[in-house]
């Protein structure tokens, strides 16, 4: 298993405010930034784009940006995020027409692949993809929105999830993203996850580096259960 990152959402960040809101999560502790770009179509709601990606990093933002796609057709803005500062590129298989294929052209440009499997789509979705990916992303709320309550079921498919990393022997990253709290991130860390995105459970939160601290004596207890 990969070292425990937590990746704050910055969907729940006050937009008003970006800059200073990446570097105060940033100094409080968190590890990647998560960023939600979504196209009113794939899912119904809008965010930002690659140009905001490229205004975080001439900002100065030097921690890994995790740009979790909700768009659909996926591939034509794939090169304007590794061109716009992007480490990671997650999508969904629904919205690629050739899953493989829109791996490859991430891969091409640079940036880290990840696929994302929403609640209700099967894990054998990885079956003959697998083995090209650097991190699986699992929804653990329908995607378009934060502040959701965190689906139950994300548990054993985290365990199936995991157990299918193991066997490839690569080092893929388990993400898990939607209703991510202090409270359920022990059983979350304990069922096979190692990247955390956290929105409104951090950015809604007075003091930032307080819950990211707590979040993390969380998942080392989930590791010392394990042991
Ligand atoms: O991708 C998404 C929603 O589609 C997420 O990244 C959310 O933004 C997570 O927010 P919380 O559930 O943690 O508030
Ligand atoms: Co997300």
């Amino acid at each position: 298993m990969q070292s425990p990152a937590i990746a704050p959402s910055i969907l729940s960040a006050n937009f008003a405010r970006l800059g200073e809101e990446v570097d105060a999560v940033l100094a409080a502790g968190a590890d990647w930034v998560h960023f939600d770009v979504m196209d009113n179509h794939y899912v119904p709601n809008l965010t930002i784009g690659p140009m905001v990606c490229e205004a975080l990093r001439k900002h100065g933002v030097t921690a890994p940006i995790d740009v979790h796609l909700m768009v659909k057709p996926v591939d034509r803005i794939v090169p304007d995020f590794a061109s716009a500062g992007a480490s990671l590129i997650s999508f969904h298989p629904e919205a690629s027409e050739h899953v493989h294929r829109t791996v490859q052209l991430i891969k091409s440009h640079g940036c880290q692949a990840g696929l994302v499997l929403n609640p209700a789509t099967p894990v054998e979705v990885l079956d003959y993809v697998l083995d090209e990916l650097d991190l699986v992303l699992l929804m653990s709320v329908n995607p378009g929105f934060g502040g959701q309550a965190f689906i139950p079921s994300a548990l054993d498919k985290l365990r199936r999830v995991r157990e299918r990393i193991e066997r490839s022997g690569r080092p893929i990253r388990l993400e898990i993203d939607g209703g991510v709290k202090v409270d359920n991130i022990r059983e979350i860390a304990a069922a096979g996850a190692d990247t955390f995105v956290a929105g409104s459970a951090i950015f809604g939160a007075k003091d930032y580096a307080e819950v990211i601290a707590r979040m993390r004596e969380e998942i080392a207890k989930a590791g010392t259960r394990q042991a």
